[in-house]
């Protein structure tokens, strides 16, 4: 029996990324499927919203009269399994040149922690670089932040590893480097990813790989230095993700996936020219025909019916569909399907809320450091809450233009295989390309809250953030607002519950509610987004998207329809049971 009758129907609840993206494969794979996506908002993208903001002045050099406010995520990792999913989306939708991309030499790839200190003038916290070299990394050592980064690594290969179920990512680094490695540098990057705490996020959730490297190679760095040793004596072909491999299978992206996936790695950091809201805009223009998308439309609640599923939506109206996907966050998810069963387990999920305030100084170039930005490690953390800042200007102006000029694009579309010479030179050729933007301005937003923000506590009133922010500018970066003559444009969000707080147990709590949910809905209800998911990056979502639109078509018969669309449901390993069951 298919998941989805033929000429079925399947309702999405969200309009994030998670489900855009998920409309957006499965429409693809299944052209017969009507398929409505419900977003409560007026608008879809979720956190990802880029704010154009108009000035005054048209810049000919820069060629455009106004800048981005960045108010949600703003970059992509360029290692990361999604990124390759999401440019075969560009470059399908032909808006590849939208992309960006900061080489992993610039200046705006260069991430600070703020290190203890203070100066004669008052200026607390000196940004200490995140080694980027094995000079930086000595360097590194003598910082107060760096105290016991040597003995911990020296003592890891020793350490034996222990099987637990799952622990905190404090305990995990403190038990196979040291605590001072948790306090000063894994807490400012938990800060930077989850605005979360060490000493309640889970290490089997978050750092799943070193996990991983622990049980089966004993040693973390024994592990790291094999790698580096066996990259160094020899070539090692392309490894691709398992879902890369079969998005390739499925989709036939456009371009030469290993040989981008390995051109990519030469910039860690995307961003896209008008913001990552652009994303969001390619992807709602290019929806298949077969998928509505109802803005201010909430879906009330679920009911199982003999043929299906029964939605009832804030309009009062009721709608019939075959399959239900899920993509909006634990207490939202517990609130459609109704079921006490669920709605306990999903109770003790945690969300941090980040306070993020955009700061834009037209024509005054005022960052002393330059680089993507800098992060507060526990150590650090202070009455202002700040969890890190990011430098978006230097960002912006060391974005290049990555597959505008034909010479990438002719490059990653041929199949003829490529030396990493000249990999090497293309990609030294992007670096070398002029800037996207090329007037003077400094743009900052500041991150605050998260963890630090306590369950009931009244979040920082905008005159209390105001303040913050002018604080943090004098006496982190030196730059005084009072002498900005009033040209600064400050401008402040609050993500309530935006990020979900993956905490000890949390893989186990996923499986518990995926089997809840089979127990009352079968195979017609399944979840994603971040809180069902497997991380809260934006190319995370859309890999389990992918994989999960795929889930749900790749048992079907109507395979032919979706070939018919350009693409295969072949299963490409009929061993992996993966791809057709359900989270
Ligand atoms: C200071 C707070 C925050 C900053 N960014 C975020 C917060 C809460 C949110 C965030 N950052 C990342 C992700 C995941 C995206 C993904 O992997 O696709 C989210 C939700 C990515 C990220 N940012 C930093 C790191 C080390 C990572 C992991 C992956 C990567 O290397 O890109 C560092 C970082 N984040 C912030 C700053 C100021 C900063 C470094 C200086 C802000």
């Amino acid at each position: 029996m298919p998941i989805i009758p033929q000429q079925g129907r399947v309702g999405i609840v969200g309009g994030g990324i998670s489900g855009l993206t998920y409309a957006y494969f499965l429409g693809k794979l299944r052209p017969d499927v009507k398929i409505d996506l419900y977003e409560k908002s007026a608008r879809c993208g979720g956190y990802i919203r880029s704010k154009r903001l108009g000035t005054t002045e048209y810049d000919s050099r820069a060629n455009q009269d106004y800048t981005i406010l960045e108010k949600g995520p703003r970059t992509l990792r360029g290692e990361s399994p999604g990124v390759l999913l999401i440019l075969d989306l560009l470059f399908k939708c032909n808006a590849q040149n939208e992309l960006l991309g900061i080489s992993k030499n610039s200046l705006g790839n260069r991430k600070y922690l703020l290190s203890p200190y203070s100066d004669t003038e008052g200026h607390s916290g000196k940004l200490s670089p995140v080694p980027y070299s094995f000079a930086s990394f000595l360097r590194f050592l003598f910082d107060p932040l760096g105290k016991g980064v040597l003995f911990g690594l020296l003592k890891e290969p020793f350490v034996r590893s222990k099987s637990t179920p799952d622990e905190t990512v404090e305990q995990f680094v403190s038990r196979r480097f040291n605590k001072s490695v948790s306090d000063n540098v894994v807490s400012a990057i938990m800060h930077g990813i989850y605005a979360g705490d060490v000493a309640k996020l889970s290490a089997a959730s978050v750092l799943s790989r070193l996990v991983d490297i622990e049980r089966q190679h004993g040693s973390i760095v024994r592990y790291g230095a094999s790698q580096l040793l066996q990259s160094l004596k020899k070539k090692t072909p392309e490894q691709l993700a398992p879902e890369v491999e079969l998005y390739s299978k499925v989709f036939k992206p456009a371009f030469n996936v290993p040989k981008t996936a390995r051109f990519l790695r030469k910039f860690p950091v995307l961003t896209m020219r008008d913001g990552l809201e652009s994303l969001v805009t390619v992807l709602q223009k290019n929806l298949p025909a077969n998928v509505a998308v109802h803005t201010n439309t909430a879906v009330r609640g679920v009911a199982k019916k003999e043929d299906g599923l029964e939605l009832t939506l804030s309009t009062g109206e009721t709608v019939r569909v075959d399959h239900l996907r899920l993509t909006v966050n634990g207490p939202a998810t517990a609130a459609v399907l109704q079921n006490a069963e669920i709605g306990a387990l999903v109770a003790p999920l945690e969300y941090t809320t980040v306070v993020l305030a955009n700061v834009y100084l037209p024509a005054l170039k005022l960052l002393s450091h330059p680089g993507f930005g800098f992060l507060v490690p526990k150590t650090m953390q202070d009455e202002t809450q700040l969890l890190g800042v990011i430098f978006d200007s230097d960002i912006e102006q060391s974005s290049r233009r990555l597959f505008f000029y034909n010479d990438v694009s002719t490059e990653l579309t041929s199949e003829s295989p490529i030396s990493d010479e000249k990999l090497a030179k293309l990609a030294k050729a992007v670096a070398n390309r002029g800037a996207v933007i090329t007037n003077s301005y400094t743009k900052l937003t500041l991150m605050l809250g998260g963890h630090q923000l306590k369950k009931g506590e009244d979040l920082p009133t905008r005159s209390r953030v105001h303040k913050i922010v002018r604080d943090v500018l004098l006496s982190k970066l030196h730059i005084d607002l009072d002498k900005c003559n009033g040209t600064e444009v400050i401008e402040i969000e609050y993500w309530t519950d935006a990020i979900p707080q993956y905490r000890v147990g949390h893989e186990e709590l996923k499986k518990k509610v995926a089997e809840a949910t089979r127990q009352v809905f079968g195979d017609k209800v399944t979840l994603g987004g971040t809180t069902f998911g497997d991380g809260v990056g934006v190319p995370d979502c859309v890999v389990q998207s992918f994989t999960d639109a795929y889930g749900v078509t790749v048992d079907s018969e109507f395979g032919h329809d979706a070939q018919q669309n350009g693409v295969s449901n072949e299963n490409p390993n009929p061993q992996s049971k993966k791809y057709a069951t359900y989270r």
